[in-house]
């Protein structure tokens, strides 16, 4: 009779309920609405923000915001950024430089790699059991540094390192729903592969729309989203605001698992079997999320004559991506 009030209490009083989201690189274009999304977020209770410049500004700020959550900024130091770390239950890295216009997002490689080699270092050092997810660009790259750091160290746990992928399923969401009249609520894309150019495959094969995946404009649209942002924004960085969203919708969906939810799926971009045996050591596809982080990677599914070529495009390009990040850690260990 008594056991489900017992159990109930239990449950809130569970520390799984108690969330400490670290964001790296939290005074930038998307750290500061990325931290502001997630002060907003009921589920987070500690929010600790990390930048080489500005972080405790930004974070006095967003600590003024009305919800119960505790917002602490950390100097630019090692000490600084262990304790932003301590403790932490996830970790966003969308610290690094952003593209100009007429540079691919492998042209940030030779910046952004050092830049997160030494951010995963740090983590794997404080809190090797967070869910680390990596906004940084070359998304396609930069995930496999962090497991080559993580192994170096001998912490790496597959289910735990997560490419930011979100904004690509947003976009294709957005864009069918501009093409068809409807609420893109009720448009979910699926898109699988990496995070540049031709690495990025939409499936509309398996969406409302199956016509769509002959629809050569849109499918160049969702590959080159972010392109048309870094092209109109100038000069001045590329998507923000957008990608912000996406990174605050992934956090949420791993503390909506992490917490006991089922059936949360979100695209991500994973140490993954789908194509290891064509030597991809990580792809991005569904992937159910649970309390250890990825929980079941689901198949890609069927796909057509178009969605195949399409699929054929990206393995090369990706294959080579993901490779460049595992030779660099290995020629530039972390020091
Ligand atoms: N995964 C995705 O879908 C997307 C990824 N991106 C990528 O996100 C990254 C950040 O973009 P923005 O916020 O627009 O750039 P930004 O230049 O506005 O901000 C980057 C921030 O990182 C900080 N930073 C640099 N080195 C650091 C370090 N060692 N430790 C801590 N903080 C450090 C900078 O001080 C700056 O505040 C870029 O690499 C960009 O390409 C951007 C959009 C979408
Ligand atoms: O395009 C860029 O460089 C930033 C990015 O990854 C995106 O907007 O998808």
């Amino acid at each position: 009779m008594f056991a489900p009030r017992i159990q109930r209490r239990m449950f809130s009083a569970s520390t799984r309920n108690l969330s400490k989201v670290t964001v790296l690189g939290a005074a930038g274009g998307i750290g500061q609405p990325l931290s502001l999304l997630l002060k907003m977020n009921p589920r987070v209770t500690e929010l600790a923000l990390y930048d080489i410049r500005g972080g405790p500004g930004v974070a006095a700020d967003i600590s003024h915001v009305n919800t119960k959550s505790t917002v602490k900024g950390y100097n630019p130091t090692p000490t600084g950024l262990a304790q932003a770390l301590k403790g932490s239950d996830i970790i966003l890295i969308p610290a690094g430089v952003p593209r100009k216009p007429g540079m691919t997002r492998d042209d940030l490689f030779n910046t952004n790699a050092s830049i997160v080699r030494d951010l995963a270092k740090a983590a794997a050092e404080a809190a090797p059991e967070a869910n680390l997810l990596i906004i940084a660009n070359p998304v396609n790259s930069t995930v496999p540094i962090c497991a080559e750091v993580y192994k170096a160290r001998g912490v790496y746990n597959p289910k735990r390192l997560f490419g930011v992928t979100t904004l690509d399923v947003v976009r294709a969401s957005r864009f069918v729903s501009e093409i068809k009249g409807t609420d893109p609520k009720d448009e979910e894309i699926t898109v699988v592969g990496g995070h540049s150019g031709v690495t990025i495959v939409p499936l509309f094969s398996q969406s409302k729309h199956p016509d769509l995946s002959a629809n050569a404009e849109l499918v160049n649209r969702v590959q080159f989203g972010g392109d048309e942002v870094v092209k109109a924004k100038d000069g001045a960085g590329s998507a923000t605001l957008s990608m912000a969203m996406a990174g605050a919708r992934m956090a949420d969906s791993l503390l909506r698992a992490s917490q006991g939810e089922k059936g949360v799926v979100e695209p991500t971009f994973v140490d993954s079997p789908l194509y290891k045996d064509q030597g991809i050591d990580f792809f991005s596809s569904r992937v159910e999320l649970g309390p250890n982080g990825v929980e079941k990677i689901l198949p890609v599914g069927e796909v057509d004559a178009h969605e195949q070529k399409l699929l054929e495009a990206c393995f090369g390009d990706l294959k080579k991506n993901i490779e460049k990040g595992v030779a660099f850690v290995a020629a530039n260990p972390p020091m």
